[in-house]
């Protein structure tokens, strides 16, 4: 039986002053071994990996292999390496050199590395309904940044649960898909259209066919802004127009400028960075202004287009779909302040982490010649008998799928997805407590010859059929269960339509095929965006 060896990273904050995330009544599980398999294709007994006393004892927390005792120096370490820009490079060499397990403490966190993927499946199952988020809003819930947000970010426990169940039918529902698989698609549409009008203003011609390289990076950020307005507040905002509103993109550098301003700041006490005024901190917290003030705007916008309809008509079923704003607002069931709340979490979750993969897409599409081939042929046949629809189209072209996948095995946006234990558990033979913050190290997973064969090949194919049985925990890139990415669908979707408008409109090449430098600033992405080679079919 092959192996499934799933990397896992452990933030343990115990005796850190941080609050406890899980609810009393999930502490009282006594340790847990796990043995429970993630599928046909899990280890079991013989798992690869697992670390085994001779007399069969659970190892303490404090055996784990670690990098080094001292947060402080390690934190030092990482500053004068750069290590933060190259976490998930760190994490896949300190799995080589330390195995499927160890631990890391760096400045206020410390962390263990662990590769199984039963303990995966026992994290994500057994995650008691309150699990924290520890990356973009993990730290807007310090209290300093919750202030600072006017307190409108969601909360964790069963009041966030009630209220994502409700968010849930309106972004993760097939009925709500439905509803906003139109809108992607003229988004989608309208992208194709100016770059086709780009190619052939800008382009040069061979033989009567015109090409142009361009970075597609700025076009591809307006895109996944155009489509996430599109959805979330019913509106265009006219962002392929000759001239884009500044605002926008203003908007765009302020998700930019949160996010690399996160990550060294998780690390730090947060009332050290506030004491003494750190400019990571002032630029994190303007960058926080500018995403609520555009949501805010945007709010009262549509608040104010949705009031005029009469009551009971914004979501009717006969007419056009209002958008994710005008459902919640219709149904009444969360305060404006909640809707508020979450989408401006969506907004600020929304652009970058689907515009990233998209660069990444279309440069392995561009080197992988015969994929991209194949992939076109089968989205010209579901074309051909969808007549115009488009669920059916993506239906009938299941590698468009297989390529979002397969893009984020291997540049997945988030490089872990993280929980804390709501009871003690045991992983890889080693007893970790509740209430310590848990990493799946995806980036490591992906890359890994355990779990995939031929890591390196970009082969969306693999994710068809009846290869892909038992390895349900191998495609994490979107996390996992009741706190799994809630724009997962708007995302898939929207990066299945524009991909295949894409293929349809133009052939992909690429000036250098030379594997792309990565950089991590909370999400992954590539240090130089790609050139890619628009040929116009
Ligand atoms: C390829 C694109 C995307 C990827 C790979 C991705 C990945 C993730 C991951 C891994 C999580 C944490 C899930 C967990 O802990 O189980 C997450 C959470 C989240 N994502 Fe995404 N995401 C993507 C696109 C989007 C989009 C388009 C939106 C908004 C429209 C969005 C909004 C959010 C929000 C609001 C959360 C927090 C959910 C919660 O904790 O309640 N994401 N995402």
């Amino acid at each position: 039986m092959r192996s499934m060896l799933t990397p896992v990273m452990v933030w343990c904050k115990r005796g850190l002053g941080c609050r406890r995330v899980h609810s009393r009544s999930f502490c009282l599980a006594a340790t847990t071994v796990v043995e429970a398999a993630a599928g046909p294709g899990a280890l079991g007994k013989e798992r690869v990996g697992v670390r085994r006393t001779g007399d069969g004892r659970v190892r303490s927390f404090e055996e784990i292999p670690h990098t080094g005792r001292s947060g402080w120096l390690n934190l030092l370490k990482f500053w004068r390496e750069d290590r933060f820009r190259h976490l998930h490079k760190h994490m896949e060499k300190s799995f080589k050199e330390l195995g499927p397990i160890y631990r890391e403490h760096v400045g206020t966190q410390n962390t263990v590395n662990i590769l199984l993927p039963a303990d995966v499946s026992e994290l994500f199952r057994s995650e008691g309904l309150h699990p924290q988020r520890m990356t973009l809003t993990a730290w807007a819930t310090h209290r300093e940044v919750r202030n600072h947000s006017k307190g409108v970010f969601l909360k964790n426990g069963e009041e966030w649960r009630a209220d994502r169940l409700l968010l849930n039918k309106e972004v993760m529902m097939a009925s709500a898909v439905r509803r906003f698989l139109p809108l992607l698609d003229e988004v989608a549409t309208d992208f194709c259209r100016m770059l086709k009008a780009r190619v052939e203003r800008e382009g040069r011609s061979h033989g009567g066919k015109c090409s142009l390289t361009i970075d597609p990076s700025p076009d591809l950020f307006r895109f996944a802004l155009e489509a996430s307005c599109h959805v979330i507040y019913g509106e265009r905002i006219g962002l392929f127009s000759a001239s884009p509103s500044l605002e926008s993109q203003k908007f765009i550098w302020a998700v930019e400028r949160m996010l690399t301003t996160t990550l060294p700041l998780l690390f730090l006490p947060p009332r050290l960075l506030l004491r003494i005024g750190a400019p990571q901190w002032t630029q994190h917290a303007k960058a926080w202004d500018h995403i609520f003030s555009h949501a805010e705007a945007r709010i009262q916008k549509g608040y104010q287009r949705l009031s005029c309809k009469a009551p009971g008509s914004i979501a009717s079923a006969q007419g056009p779909y209002p958008g994710v704003l005008g459902q919640l607002m219709e149904k009444g069931q969360l305060s404006m302040d909640l809707i508020k709340a979450n989408l401006t979490e969506l907004m600020a979750g929304g652009v970058d982490t689907t515009a990233v993969p998209l660069q990444f897409a279309l440069f392995e599409l561009g080197r992988n010649p015969d994929v991209q081939e194949k992939l076109r042929q089968q989205v010209r046949e579901a074309w051909a008998v969808a007549a115009g629809d488009v669920q059916k189209v993506l239906q009938g072209a299941p590698l468009l799928k297989g390529t979002v996948k397969e893009i984020l095995r291997l540049y997945p946006v988030g490089i872990t997805v993280q929980r804390y234990p709501v009871r003690d558990i045991v992983i890889q033979n080693y007893h970790i407590p509740a209430g310590t913050a848990v990493q799946a190290c995806l980036y490591p997973m992906g890359r890994s010859a355990e779990v995939f064969p031929d890591p390196l090949r970009f082969d969306p194919g693999r994710w068809g059929g009846s290869r892909e049985e038992g390895g349900g925990f191998r495609s994490l890139a979107f996390g996992f269960g009741s706190r799994q990415c809630v724009g997962r669908r708007i995302a898939e979707n929207e990066m299945q339509l524009v991909l295949m408008h894409i293929l349809l409109n133009f052939h992909l090449t690429v000036p250098c095929s030379d594997d792309l430098e990565t950089t991590y600033t909370l999400i992954l992405q590539p240090r130089i965006p790609p050139k890619i080679t628009l040929h116009k079919l």
